[in-house]
């Protein structure tokens, strides 16, 4: 068993991979798989609570229920007074579960078919709450009772430790069960041991805020047992190009940003948002930072480090570009050279939303050599736009939303939001893990077009750039302290 750690590239597979995996360990192991994550449960419940006395498992209809009531049947082994509440009949429950049932009732563990209330008052206040009602099993909206006994879960005061996932939770996107939206529907664990492998669902979406701490069993896998594809790997936080003591500006890219649209144009000023993409590549080291505004205006308040340039002017070839922030509605009229000319592009946000609504941009984007490497930075919205579709359905499948856009455009792909996903043709996509609500404030999106220009700009590839920098962005917000503002300008000026 171990602790996920945000520092390795973990394989993510979906149902089909499991079950594929799931099929091998099963025939090399002389027990059922049951008995070992039960026994897994167990021993992490006691690692994490080791002076926990008083313990309630709610076990679901399913194998996720059985595993619970072999970890129930363990710590009540170990001296634990356990209360199982069993939610269905137990003649119904699958074969393995069936059988833990039985073992766990021979022990002496006390399985009612209630929810504690009834019970509680004389068991004392509970130390420790097992989530195992629903496991991978899960893709229906949860029934009225499950609802129930989810919120009961929610309820109850001790830490909770969930089976696999945390009940409510779709594995595959990190949505609501049934695209429920009411969040109350989904348990909210303080930890999460997962089986076998870790799932897409865990670290996307309400994944990041359900699962708490996450810990992965692979449940006996050993050499010989042959791997699926992965749906994806975990993003890891790889190392940022290093200066050369032997180096100049020149050593470190150019770097300029297009965008920030004039007040007059729609009576709204977007300045800000280009302003923010240059600090961001300014403090990440690029080795010039151009900032072109399409207001045609001159920024006064930007700092003294910045070179401000119309963007007629820019010799697009050279340059590590970032278009799209703050570019309104006038970006649409500099996209097609733009497309054309730029020797590296991130496009960001207007950017996007011009190309989505424009076939001949679409086709721009597809055509640009593999000499001129391409990021593009959807936010769902975004993404939906360009792969006309709803948000809905970019968020219920984000890997193959981030995938499709890839393909389709040829390009990297960093669908952002919790759990962003990186994506490019022909590669295994990435699930970045790092970042949290804080960074959803206006700003923080073009504070990321920024850094990647900057890391393509110090000479990462497009997907390396992508990776690294959703990485480092997300690591910022991390460790921000918890009693200061957040916000886009502070981050960018924090970046290194
Ligand atoms: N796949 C494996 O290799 C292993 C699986 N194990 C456990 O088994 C779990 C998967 O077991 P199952 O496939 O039986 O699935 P689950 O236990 O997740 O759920 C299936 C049961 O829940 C009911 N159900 C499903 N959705 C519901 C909803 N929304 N509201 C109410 N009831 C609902 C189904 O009718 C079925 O009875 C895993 O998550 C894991 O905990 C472990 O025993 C170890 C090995
Ligand atoms: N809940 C969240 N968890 C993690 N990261 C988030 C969350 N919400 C937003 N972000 C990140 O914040 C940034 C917001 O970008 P975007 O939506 O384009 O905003 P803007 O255009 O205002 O800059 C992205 O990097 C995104 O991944
Ligand atoms: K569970």
């Amino acid at each position: 068993m171990q602790r996920l750690s945000r520092t390795s590239a973990w394989p993510v597979h979906g149902r089909q991979g499991i079950q594929v995996l799931e099929a091998q360990l099963q025939a090399c192991s002389p027990i059922p798989l049951m008995g070992k994550a039960g026994l897994a449960t167990a021993q992490l419940a006691l690692a994490l609570a080791p002076y926990a006395q008083r313990i309630w498992v709610a076990a679901g209809p399913g194998n996720n229920g059985g595993d619970g009531l072999e970890a129930a049947m363990h710590l009540h082994q170990w001296g634990k007074a356990v209360r199982v509440s069993l939610l269905g009949k137990a003649q119904n429950l699958p074969a393995d579960a069936h059988a833990a049932w039985q073992r766990a009732q021979a022990a002496g563990v006390q399985i009612n078919s209630e929810l504690p209330a009834s019970w509680l008052e004389d068991m004392g206040p509970l130390d420790l709450c097992i989530d195992a009602l629903l496991g991978m099993g899960a893709t229906r909206p949860l029934s009225c009772e499950m609802q129930t006994w989810v919120q009961a879960i929610n309820r109850c005061p001790a830490p909770v430790l969930a089976i696999d996932l945390p009940t409510g939770l779709n594995p595959e996107s990190g949505q609501l069960l049934g695209d429920a939206t009411d969040t109350a529907l989904l348990v909210q664990a303080d930890h999460t041991l997962t089986f076998i492998a870790a799932k897409a669902g865990l670290f996307m979406g309400h994944g990041r805020d359900a699962c708490g701490q996450i810990w992965l069993d692979c449940l006996g896998f050993r050499d010989g047992i042959s791997v699926p594809p992965p749906q994806a790997l975990l993003n890891d936080s790889k190392p940022r190009p290093i200066k050369r003591h032997a180096s100049h500006k020149g050593s470190h890219g150019d770097v300029a940003i297009i965008g920030g649209e004039a007040m007059a144009a729609h009576g709204m000023g977007m300045t800000g948002a280009a302003v923010l993409a240059a600090t961001a590549a300014l403090h990440a080291g690029a080795g010039r930072v151009i900032l072109s505004l399409l207001s045609g205006q001159h920024a006064e308040s930007v700092p003294p480090d910045l070179m401000q340039r119309e963007w007629q002017r820019l010799d697009l070839e050279k340059l590590h570009v970032v278009c799209g922030c703050g570019g309104g509605q006038t970006v649409q009229s500099v996209m097609a050279e733009v497309l054309r000319r730029s020797g590296q592009l991130v496009l960001d946000a207007d950017g996007l939303n011009a190309v989505a609504q424009d076939d001949k941009l679409q086709v721009g984007l597809r055509q640009r050599t593999d000499a001129q490497p391409t990021v593009i930075t959807p936010h769902p919205l975004e993404a939906a736009r360009l792969l006309n579709i709803s948000t809905t359905e970019v968020q219920s499948d984000r890997l193959k939303a981030a995938q499709n856009l890839a393909d389709q455009l040829r390009c990297t792909v960093v669908l952002k939001g919790s759990g962003t996903v990186i994506a490019a043709p022909g590669q295994t996509p990435r699930i970045n893990t790092s970042g949290n609500g804080r960074l959803a404030i206006g700003g923080t999106g073009d504070v990321l077009a920024g850094l990647i220009g900057a890391r393509m700009a110090q000479g990462l590839g497009a997907f390396d750039a992508a990776c690294t920098a959703a990485a480092q962005h997300g690591q910022l917000a991390d460790d921000w302290p918890p009693n200061k503002a957040l916000t886009a300008s502070r981050l960018a000026q924090r970046l290194a």
